[in-house]
């Protein structure tokens, strides 16, 4: 296709990316440790390399002259199309002049917010290539697009795609998190000028992530999370409200996306049940990144056209699909298929020209990387450093985005850089800090795009979060401390946790490209340029690192009978899978024959994990009647910790004073489900109650929020009657007989998380047989009983079991018998 097109083969130029990057000095050139004296801070020379020669080197962004040009000209755009057609890549990166690098506000100044959104939408680098993915698109059902970060794709792409004569039906987005998909729908409603969602009936653009679903009617592009996708595939497996799917983001490979790309797979190869019952309307399938591996996935959707032949020979020749599913296993079991982890990128020359590439080449602003020249031990020490010298050194306005592991580094650095921010002379701007983590309430999150007010700079505290997809007005400056917690599941433990471990040059260019959106900026990376080349391209796919049980699941309701054979861009263990299954069949969402059954279907729609799930079917059951108990405590699941530390020990008395009303001696599950019920009874002021007993007033608005999604979900799935509901009211004590039955029904989702106490005092897992302690937040810390149930492990100098109550093990009796 036209301009972006890259020739077979051609691979993008790694070195180009971090052309203009600088060694630093930290070590020989900073007073150590400089954080513990702000003012040495300030005097001392910055612990970088000059940036002059960064900016007389060369970079491969297009300047704002060059965009405007395109804009003016489009004749210069079908130019450039024309001459990429002959081979060449999109238009070349021209120079920027030495210190003239384009600043936003010349553009923002402009009157009319419409009109300035419209020239900043022109002169975006995929611009003048809406017309080469539209015709795209228009050949062939599926469009693989790579285009550097800030280019353009998640809100400009879909946008694209709506003028096309094919879309008729909606255009669904999805997106790996919740942050991203709502902020791009705010973004790209703001650019069509119209309302967002539900809020009024000429909105075009909605979102719908987990809990929270703000789709209207007339709404023509949504965005919408990856697992939510996956829970709209299994009530229209054709995807029938649509025209076009874009899969934004997948280098991530979260196993909810390469779920994704399979089913969607077989709707382009008109495989299956959703492929039927779109009677031949084609869906138009658009996947894109910033750093995918192009050539992989063209090979994976060319192997489904070319598979998809081939079947049509087998069922008119040797054999029925019957026969072609056992083929699949029986090739399965004599290892003949592919090895684990090994890509199903095999290219196929027949059927070349079914799959379309497009690369858009070029960023709007450029961003300095910068190097440390001598690797350091502590990245939370060395980004304290780093955070003083930008601020005390880089003009204002740019803000700064730090990238840290989990929410305990950046709640921990939080506090130091306040400490220190509060020591800094007026000569100096404010510092707004700002944590982002998952866990943090939505409306906390949301605060990191707000303006900082004058003469503030904001410094964003981020875990991986904020790594793709999204833009944070203002930010120039990116700190990257180079680790990240990744899931992965621990066979010894039989369990996923998260380790910290460095990232991949992916996820480094990703982080990068944070800066440079509205302006150009700086990058920081808290590592050497040879770590860097050290790291591995890609992190490895989920799919290899986690629990696959809600994956199995998602295909089986979905009707995949032989998970084995379900096409995936790579392929998981055999173990992995069949762990899975057989949790699956633990939790009685399979029959024996492997299918599944009404149990597994009904938990597959609940937009929970499979054990969860599982708690809340339990639940339901008349005999246990305490499901919207049970939904009170998953609610509080959702959030990270609905307590709050108290910061001094009058405070630590006076809350504990109020929390012993709300302590159950039965552990953490009652004790959230005592807290969430006199927190919904308290009708005067919840605030003040929240500060009374040190809990989180924006925490229990999140758990409200979602324990009103859930008994929704709950009615919508039959698992309650709207009379039921409508005549519940809030009550505030549990007796001895429905406690007992919520811990059962937990019991019955989490049957392998339990521990026996040992002779010695200590606890050891039933399966497995390891050493777990109760973790110092647990209200049953300290506390000896015969059994414990827990949530999760938790892993800091020893494991911990976190989120516990103690059980009855004849309970277990019973549990076990019914599995
Ligand atoms: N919420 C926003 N506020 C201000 N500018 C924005 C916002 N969202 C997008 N933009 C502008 O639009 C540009 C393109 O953003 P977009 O998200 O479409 O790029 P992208 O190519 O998808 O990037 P990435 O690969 O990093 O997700 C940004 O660089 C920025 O200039």
């Amino acid at each position: 296709m036209a301009a972006a097109e890259v020739p077979q083969g051609q691979k993008r130029k790694r070195g180009q990316v971090d052309s203009d990057s600088q060694h630093a000095n930290a070590n020989a050139k900073a007073p150590k440790p400089v954080y513990k004296n702000i003012e040495l801070a300030k005097q001392a020379k910055p612990i970088y390399k000059n940036i002059e020669l960064a900016k007389q080197s060369r970079p491969v962004y297009k300047n704002l002259e060059l965009a405007k040009k395109q804009k003016k000209s489009k004749k210069s755009a079908k130019l450039a199309a024309a001459a990429s057609k002959q081979g060449e890549n999109a238009p070349k990166a021209t120079l920027p002049e030495k210190n003239s690098q384009p600043q936003p506000s010349t553009l923002a100044r402009k009157p009319g917010k419409q009109t300035t959104l419209q020239t900043l939408r022109e002169n975006l680098p995929i611009y003048p290539h809406a017309d080469s993915i539209r015709s795209a698109l228009t050949n062939t059902n599926i469009l693989l697009l790579a285009g550097e970060t800030g280019s353009g794709k998640s809100t400009q792409v879909p946008q694209f795609l709506l003028t096309s004569p094919w879309c008729d039906h909606r255009v669904a987005v999805t997106q790996p998190r919740r942050m991203a998909a709502i902020s791009l729908a705010r973004r790209v409603a703001d650019e069509m000028g119209t309302a967002l969602g539900k809020s009024s009936p000429t909105a075009k653009v909605g979102y719908s992530v987990r809990f929270d679903d703000n789709v209207g009617k007339g709404n023509k592009i949504k965005f919408l999370t990856e697992g939510m996708l996956l829970q709209e595939m299994l009530r229209d497996p054709g995807l029938l409200e649509y025209s076009c799917v874009v899969v934004d983001e997948v280098h991530e490979r979260s196993v909810n996306v390469d779920l994704i790309l399979g089913f969607l797979r077989d709707l382009l190869v008109g495989k299956g049940e959703g492929a039927r019952k779109r009677k031949g309307r084609p869906l138009k399938v658009v996947v894109m990144s910033a750093t995918a591996d192009t050539e992989k996935l063209k090979g994976f959707f060319e192997e489904g056209y070319r598979i998809t032949k081939g079947d049509t020979a087998t069922t008119n020749g040797t054999g029925t699909s019957e026969e072609k599913s056992k083929k699949s296993e029986l090739s399965l079991l004599n290892d003949e298929r592919q090895q684990p982890g090994q890509d199903n990128a095999r290219m196929d020359g027949s059927d070349a020209g079914r799959v379309s590439t497009c690369f858009v080449e070029g960023r709007q602003y450029p961003v300095q990387t910068i190097y440390l020249h001598e690797a350091v031990q502590d990245f939370s020490e060395a980004a304290l450093k780093c955070i003083f010298q930008v601020h005390c050194k880089e003009p204002m306005p740019g803000d700064i985005l730090v990238f840290l592991t989990g929410q305990d580094t950046v709640q921990s650095l939080q506090k130091l850089v306040e400490e220190y921010a509060a020591t800094l002379t007026e000569d100096f701007p404010k510092l707004l800090v700002l944590p982002l983590f998952a866990a943090l309430p939505q409306a906390a999150q949301q605060r990191i795009f707000e303006p900082a007010p004058r003469n503030t700079r904001k410094l964003i505290l981020a875990t991986n979060i904020a790594e793709t997809s999204i833009t944070v007005g203002g930010v120039r400056f990116v700190i990257d401390c180079g680790k990240a917690k990744i899931k992965q599941y621990r066979n010894r433990l039989g369990l996923d946790s998260l380790l910290v471990k460095p990232i991949s040059k992916s996820s480094a260019i990703q982080r990068k490209g944070r800066a440079g959106r509205e302006a150009a900026g700086k990058c920081w990376r808290l590592y050497t340029e040879k770590d860097f080349d050290a790291l591995e391209k890609d992190s490895p796919p989920e799919i290899l690192r986690c629990d696959l049980s809600a994956a199995v699941l998602t295909m089986k309701a979905r009707g995949v009978d032989d998970v084995m054979s379900f096409p995936l861009l790579t392929q998981p263990p055999r173990e992995a899978m069949e762990r899975a299954l057989l949790q699956l069949l633990q939790l009685g969402a399979l029959d024996d024959d492997g299918r599944v059954n009404d149990t597994g279907r009904r938990i597959a729609r609940l937009p929970l994990t499979p054990s969860l799930g599982r708690v809340i079917i339990a639940a339901a059951d008349p005999d246990m009647d305490c499901l919207l108990q049970v939904i009170d405590i998953v609610a509080c699941f959702s959030v990270e910790n609905i307590f709050l530390n108290a910061e001094t020990e009058e405070m630590k008395e006076e809350a504990q004073q109020s929390r012993n009303l709300l302590y159950r001696r039965q552990g953490d599950h009652l004790t959230l489900l005592a807290a969430v019920q006199a927190y919904a009874a308290e009708s005067s002021d919840r605030k003040m109650w929240a500060q009374r007993h040190l809990i989180s007033h924006r925490a229990m608005q999140s758990v409200m929020d979602v324990r009103k999604q859930l008994r929704a979900q709950a009615q919508q799935a039959k698992l309650v009657s709207s009379d039921a509901l409508a005549a519940t009211d809030e009550r505030t004590s549990t007796s001895e007989e429905t406690a007992n039955n919520i811990l059962r029904c937990f019991l019955r989702g989490f049957m392998s998380n339990v521990a026996r106490l040992m002779p010695d005092g200590s606890y050891k897992t039933i399966v497995g047989n390891q050493n777990v302690a109760i973790h110092p937040s647990s209200i049953l810390f300290g506390r000896k009983v015969e059994a414990i149930l827990y949530n999760e492990f938790v892993y800091t100098n020893r494991t911990y079991a976190r989120g516990v109550s103690a059980i009855q093990l004849n309970w277990l009796d019973k549990i076990w018998g019914d599995a």
